[in-house]
């Protein structure tokens, strides 16, 4: 079968060079003035791209940013049930709402291209605030497996998929494992403990019964008496409170706070001798956690066989073991059909290997994407395998600091970003980017600077941990991601100020070849003729992930018919997921998408406008008819 790509522009569709519009910023569309408060205006439900064109009705907030915007826009009252228009048929087409005003207010050019994802805790947890993180902007929820039950987490993710239902949002849902390094127990049920300067506390691995006695804390990992020594510094949470061990009496390590502070429940632990991380049997743990109640048993047993059959995995103690806590969870996970799972404390590509083999058998379309954390030092040491056998990785900078010292984490994590995009797999860049917001409701100025190095970046997404999952201010710590993303993007786009990427090729055949210098093509046509926004129709995600991997200046529309496949793009750097039905015919999908969306007042005519599939391997140029 020959391949062949096409540079046409249809009869119909063709442009002069005096047609090109200019690229330039909110040129399109005069912006709305600004509400302080939600309100939503009534107007025609009628998703019709052959109706007259009424406007729809939008949803206006001023959502801390003090400049103001137009956030949403659905064919529908937000008060009301989800209209026909959310339903997939073939003749209606699903966005994002706060994209959809976005771009009909302040036009391409204004969209963010960073992607924001959120952890959800007691502070976001309510119908209500997720609804207000999303009208935010956040593309991708987290939920952190650490704390919390399990139902609790199913709460989460059934608030969240109804409000992509009835609302039109498309939030993705990122289950993040528990992982199995050291931490501390929960406190028994306190928010928090207080170490002050000298006091000796005792960390043991006894367990305690209720309530814990003063100044105790339980230990997750049993080898921890026999792997400390007295002298040794024990890091909590990365140093945030610092203690000396003074003696070990058989099970308990007496330890004197050097460094007084706050204590989280099961807060990350770390000991250090001579100024160098200790690597003793706790290397050894699995990079997937081993805590499992008796109600487990069964499914515990279901998985093990799975291993032992399909895998025919020995039952050892490496890394490889699939036990139990987290594997518990991802099943939990898989049967809630979650988006992304994350990994925490990757240490080899193996254990993602296994996870994609387990969901791929798990799962009827097998379409959860695996997220590798980097945070172990362990996972620095292989760490293009590592990425390479995953679907994206996250910079995990808050254990990443415990164990690497504080001043090569900035090193790390633009290695990491930068190993990302040259092999294609999304990025995130997470863990304290915002912290004092967890307290107060500006970020320092060192904060700022430290998200405008990730856009700088380009790294596919940031993310919000303690901020929004227990913060006073989560939803002004999103605007301020939100408008840093947007400042920082444009200042760079104008400036030309980065530095292009070698971006070797990453398919392995002669057809994902053709794609990559498809895509590499687009969207260096895009910027030299300055167009409005790259279309592509893709059914996997593949394609439009090849532009994205581009960065190019204009944002991506992505058609994609499924919508699993439009959420996971939502972590994807530029990518304005769409979903619609389309066939194998450019002609004809071009022309659908053109009327639904100019019915919808995204797009007019005499937009310039670049398409590309992964249907049929061709660029094609053109002004919206
Ligand atoms: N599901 C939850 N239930 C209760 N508290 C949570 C939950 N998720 C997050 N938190 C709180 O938010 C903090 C920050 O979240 P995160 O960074 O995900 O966890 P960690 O601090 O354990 O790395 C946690 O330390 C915890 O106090
Ligand atoms: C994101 C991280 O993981 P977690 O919050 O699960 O510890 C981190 O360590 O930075
Ligand atoms: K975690
Ligand atoms: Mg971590």
């Amino acid at each position: 079968m020959s391949q062949s790509l096409h540079f046409f522009t249809p009869s119909s569709l063709t442009f002069s060079k005096q047609s090109l519009p200019k690229p330039s910023c909110n040129r399109r569309f005069p912006v709305t003035t600004l509400s302080p408060k939600l309100i939503s205006i009534k107007a025609s439900t009628s998703a019709d791209p052959n109706s007259s064109t009424t406007p729809p009705q939008v949803l206006i907030s001023d959502n801390g940013t003090g400049a103001g915007e137009i956030l949403s826009s659905t064919p529908q009252d937000y008060d009301t049930p989800p209209s026909q228009s959310f339903l997939s048929d073939s003749s209606s087409i699903d966005v994002d709402a706060v994209t959809e005003v976005e771009l009909k207010e302040n036009g391409f050019r204004s969209t963010r291209r960073t992607k924001l994802v959120c952890t959800i805790g007691p502070a976001t947890c309510g119908f209500e605030e997720l609804q207000a993180l999303a009208v935010g902007g956040m593309n991708v929820a987290r939920i952190n497996m650490c704390h919390g039950t399990r139902e609790w987490h199913k709460r989460v993710i059934e608030r969240v998929r109804r409000l992509n239902e009835e609302k039109g949002f498309a939030v993705a849902i990122m289950m993040d494992t528990e992982g199995s390094e050291i931490h501390m127990g929960d406190l028994g049920g306190a928010s928090s403990a207080k170490a002050e300067d000298g006091e000796i506390w005792t960390f043991s691995v006894r367990a305690f019964d209720l309530p814990r006695p003063e100044r105790t804390i339980n230990v997750n990992y049993d080898g921890f008496a026999e792997d400390v020594q007295v002298g040794d510094e024990l890091l909590v949470d990365g140093g945030m409170v610092r203690f000396e061990v003074i003696e070990k009496i058989g099970p308990d390590v007496k330890c004197r706070c050097t460094d007084p502070g706050l204590m989280l429940p099961r807060a990350n632990l770390t000991f250090w001798r001579d100024g160098s991380l200790v690597r003793e049997r706790n290397a050894m743990l699995p990079t997937i956690s081993s805590k499992v109640g008796a109600s487990d048993l069964f499914s515990v047993i279901e998985i093990g066989i799975f291993f032992f059959q399909v895998q025919k995995l020995p039952f050892t103690t490496s890394e490889s073991l699939p036990f139990i806590k987290d594997w518990l969870d991802i099943d939990f996970g898989i049967a809630e059909g979650v988006d992304f799972i994350a990994i925490s404390f990757v240490k080899s590509a193996e254990v993602i290997n296994h996870l994609k083999s387990y969901i791929a058998a798990r799962s009827r379309d097998s379409d959860i994407a695996v997220i590798a954390k980097i945070e172990s030092i362990d996972s620095l040491r292989n760490l293009e395998e590592i990425i390479q056998a995953s679907d994206g990785a996250m910079v995990a900078r808050g254990d990443l600091g415990a164990q690497i010292p504080l001043e090569q984490v900035p090193s790390a994590q633009q290695k990491i970003v930068q190993i990302c995009r040259q092999l294609n797999k999304p990025v995130i860049v997470a863990s304290q980017l915002l912290e004092s917001m967890i307290e107060y409701p500006t970020p320092t100025r060192a904060e700022v600077a430290d998200v405008s190095e990730a856009v700088r970046q380009r790294a596919d997404a940031l993310m919000l941990s303690g901020e929004s999952a227990m913060g006073q201010y989560p939803d002004k710590a999103l605007a301020v991601l939100r408008s840093v993303s947007v400042r920082i993007e444009k200042w760079w786009r104008e400036e030309k100020r980065y530095e292009a990427m070698e971006l070797p090729a990453v398919g392995s055949s002669f057809s994902d070849s053709i794609s990559e210098e498809i895509c590499s093509s687009a969207a260096k046509m895009a910027n030299n003729l300055g167009v409005d926004a790259l279309f592509v129709y893709t059914k996997t995600g593949h394609m439009a992930s090849l532009l994205s991997r581009c960065r190019p200046d204009c944002p991506i529309f992505a058609f994609t018919s499924t919508k699993s496949v439009r959420r996971r793009l939502n972590l994807q750097w530029g990518l304005i997921p769409f979903r619609v039905s389309f066939s194998d015919d450019m002609e004809s999908n071009l022309n659908k998408t053109f009327s639904l969306l100019k019915a919808r007042g995204m797009i007019k005519s005499g937009d310039l406008v670049i398409a590309v599939s992964d249907m049929l391997q061709s660029i094609q140029v053109m002004n919206v008819p």
